[in-house]
C-alpha cells in the first residue's frame, strides 16, 4: 500500500485531475488484472491500446488511471494522471511502489543479441559458488538463491520484475544478474531500476519485425547504457563492430573486453575442443568446460564483471573453470554408437554461424554435420532465408523443420527459409515439418562420429503451434532416438 503522491515521484506529469492523496493497494497495466483500490496504467501496445480498457479498469475497482490521452468521461471518485509516455511511467511507478528494490542489492544487466543467458547464468553460478546470495532473471528460468521460479520472458514486465527483486531482497540476495532484452529497453520495462553495471555481448540480425531497422535495434541496446549513472560500470565487447557505440553517451565507467583488440580484460584462445576451451586470460592459462570461441567472449565478460565487482581474480578463474554453461546452449549427448547430438538455442543467423563454425573447427573432417533447424513464427521473417543459408553453408545435410510456428503456417515459414537455399545446396536439404520426425530422420542418417545439431529451441520444453503450447523437448527426443540405437 502506498500514497499516489509518493508513487508518482520522478514521473513527468502533464495533467492531474483528482487527488494525489489516495491510497493505492496494487498496480496493473492489464484491465483483467485490476483489483480494488488499484492504479491502472493505460499502455499503447503492439496489438491493443490500454486506453480502450480504462472504463473496464474503473469498473473493476481502479482508483487511479495513468494515461497518455485523458478519457472523455471522468468519474468523480477517481484520479486521472496524464503523462507523455505511459510505459516509461509504468516502470517508474512500479519501482516507487515496490520501494526501489534494485537499490537494495547490486544489480547487473546483460544485453546483446546472443550470449545474454549464458553470461547472466554463469555470473549467477559463479557468485553462488563464491558464497553469496544471488538472484537470476533469465530466459531459461529465474532463481532466488536455489529456488527456481519459471520464467515467461527474457526480461519480465516492470511489475513482475520489481516483485522478483523484492523477493530477492527479502531473501537476503547481495546480487542480481539479469538479462536485458531490446524489447525490454524499448518498452521501458527496466525504467526506474538502478543498475550497478551493464554488459554488452554483441549485436547482429534479430527482431527487425519489432525494431524495423538495425539502427533502431542498436539504439535500443544503447539506451540501456545511456541510462546508467556515474557509479555504475559499462563493460563492452570491443571486438564487436558496435561495441564502442554502446559507450558513447554513458556516464558510467567505461570498460572493455576482447580477444582481437586492445582491452581492459583480454583473452587468447589456446585451444578450442569438444572437451572445452583452453584460454590465456590476462596472462593466466585456464581450462574451461564451455565450448566454442563465442564462449571465450562470454567467459571474458563474466571474468571482467567479477573483477569490476571486486572479486579475487584467482578465485574467480578457479570457480569459472569448473562451471558448465546454461541449459540448452551447446548441450550435448553421445549415442551408444558415438553419434554426437548437440542441442543449441541458436535462433539467429549469427548464432547459427557461430555454433556451426565451432563444430567445423573441432570435428574430424571425415565426419558429417547434420543440422535440424526451423524458424519461429510471429517473429522477424527476414532471418528465415539467412538461417537456412547459414545451415547449408556449414553442414553436410540440413533438415528444415518447424520451430514454434505460433500463429503462422509451418509450411509457409519453411518456404521462406528455402529462399536462402542456393541451387548447389538444394541436394543437401530435406524438408520434414514435424520436428520429432525431423530429429528421428537426422539420427537415422547419422553414422558413428557424425554430429547432429538441433538448433533454435535449446532449453524450451514446449512447441507452440496455433497458439497452443504442447510439451516438446529437443534433448528428450534426441535421447529417445539415441536409446533406440542400443
Ligand atoms: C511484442 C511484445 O513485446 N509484446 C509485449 C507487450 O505486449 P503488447 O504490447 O503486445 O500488449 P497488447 O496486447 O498490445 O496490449 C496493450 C495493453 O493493453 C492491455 N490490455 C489488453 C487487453 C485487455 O483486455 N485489457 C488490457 O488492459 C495490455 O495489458 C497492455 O498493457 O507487453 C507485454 C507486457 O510487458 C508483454 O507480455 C508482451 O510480450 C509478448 C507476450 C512477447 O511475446 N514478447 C516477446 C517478443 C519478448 O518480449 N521477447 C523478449 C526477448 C527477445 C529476445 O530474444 O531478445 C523478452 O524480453 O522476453
Ligand atoms: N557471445 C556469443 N556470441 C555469439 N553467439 C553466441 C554467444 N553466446 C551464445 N551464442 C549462441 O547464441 C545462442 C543463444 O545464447 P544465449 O541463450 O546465451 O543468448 P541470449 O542472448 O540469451 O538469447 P535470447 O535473446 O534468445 O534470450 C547459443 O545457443 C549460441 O548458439
Ligand atoms: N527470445 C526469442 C527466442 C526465440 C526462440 C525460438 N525458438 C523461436 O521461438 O523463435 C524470441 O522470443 O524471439
Ligand atoms: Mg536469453
Amino acid at each position: 500500500m502506498a500514497v499516489l503522491r509518493d508513487i508518482l515521484y520522478g514521473v513527468a506529469l502533464e495533467q492531474v485531475i483528482g487527488s494525489t492523496d489516495v491510497e493505492v493497494n496494487a498496480l496493473a497495466f492489464d484491465s483483467r488484472k485490476v483489483t480494488e483500490q488499484s492504479l491502472f496504467v493505460a499502455v499503447k501496445g503492439t496489438v491493443a491500446d490500454g486506453h480502450a480498457f480504462i472504463a473496464k479498469a474503473a469498473e473493476q475497482g481502479a482508483k487511479v488511471i495513468v494515461c497518455e490521452v485523458m478519457p472523455s468521461n471522468f468519474a468523480l471518485d477517481l484520479t486521472y494522471v496524464k503523462v507523455k509516455d505511459a510505459s516509461k511511467a509504468l516502470g517508474l511507478i512500479a519501482a516507487n511502489f515496490y520501494q526501489n528494490p534494485s537499490k537494495k542489492l547490486t544489480l547487473v544487466g546483460v544485453t546483446g543479441t546472443n550470449g545474454k543467458t549464458t553470461v547472466a547464468t554463469l555470473l549467477y553460478k559463479l557468485f553462488r559458488e563464491l558464497g553469496y546470495k544471488v538472484g537470476l532473471i533469465s530466459t531459461v528460468e529465474n532463481q532466488i538463491n536455489d529456488e527456481v521460479i519459471p520464467s515467461t520472458h527474457t526480461t519480465p514486465d516492470p511489475l513482475a520484475l520489481n516483485q522478483l527483486l523484492v523477493q530477492m531482497v527479502d531473501n537476503g540476495c547481495d546480487y542480481c544478474f539479469m538479462e536485458v532484452s531490446s524489447h525490454a529497453v524499448a518498452q521501458h520495462r527496466i525504467e526506474g531500476l538502478m543498475f550497478a553495471g551493464a554488459i554488452f555481448t554483441n549485436i547482429s540480425h534479430d527482431h527487425l519485425d519489432f525494431h524495423h531497422t538495425f539502427d533502431n535495434y542498436i539504439k535500443a541496446k544503447k539506451a540501456f547504457f545511456d541510462g546508467l549513472n556515474r557509479s555504475a560500470f559499462a563493460l563492452t565487447n570491443v571486438d564487436d563492430k558496435n561495441g564502442m557505440v554502446m559507450l558513447q553517451n554513458t556516464a558510467a565507467h567505461k570498460k572493455t573486453y576482447g580477444i582481437k583488440s586492445m582491452a581492459d580484460f583480454k583473452a587468447k584462445i589456446i585451444e578450442n575442443q569438444f572437451s572445452g576451451l583452453h584460454l590465456d586470460i590476462d596472462q593466466q592459462e585456464v581450462y574451461f568446460k564451455l565450448v566454442g570461441s563465442f564462449n571465450a567472449y562470454n567467459l571474458l565478460a563474466v571474468y571482467g564483471t567479477a573483477l569490476l565487482l571486486d572479486q579475487d581474480r584467482m578465485k574467480v578463474l578457479t570457480v569459472l573453470s569448473r562451471l558448465s554453461g546454461a541449459e540448452g546452449r551447446f548441450d550435448y549427448l553421445i549415442s551408444p554408437n558415438k553419434i554426437v547430438g548437440i542441442v543449441d538455442y541458436a535462433h539467429t543467423p549469427d548464432a547459427l554461424i557461430n555454433v556451426l563454425s565451432t563444430i567445423e573447427n573441432i570435428r574430424n573432417k571425415n565426419e558429417q554435420v547434420i543440422t535440424v533447424v526451423g524458424c519461429g513464427g510471429d517473429r522477424d521473417k527476414t532471418k528465415r532465408p539467412l538461417m537456412a543459408q547459414a545451415a547449408c553453408d556449414w553442414s553436410d545435410k540440413v533438415i528444415l523443420t518447424s520451430d514454434n510456428p505460433r500463429s503462422e503456417n509451418p509450411g509457409t515459414i519453411i518456404t521462406e527459409m528455402q529462399a536462402g537455399v542456393s541451387a548447389v545446396n538444394q541436394k543437401k536439404v530435406l524438408v520434414i515439418s514435424d520436428r520429432k520426425e525431423a530429429i528421428k530422420t537426422a539420427v537415422h542418417l547419422a553414422k558413428a562420429g557424425d554430429i547432429i545439431l538441433l538448433a533454435g529451441k535449446g532449453h524450451e520444453k514446449y512447441q507452440e503451434i496455433n497458439g497452443v503450447r504442447k510439451h516438446f523437448d529437443d534433448k528428450e527426443v534426441l535421447n529417445q532416438c539415441f536409446n533406440l540405437l542400443k
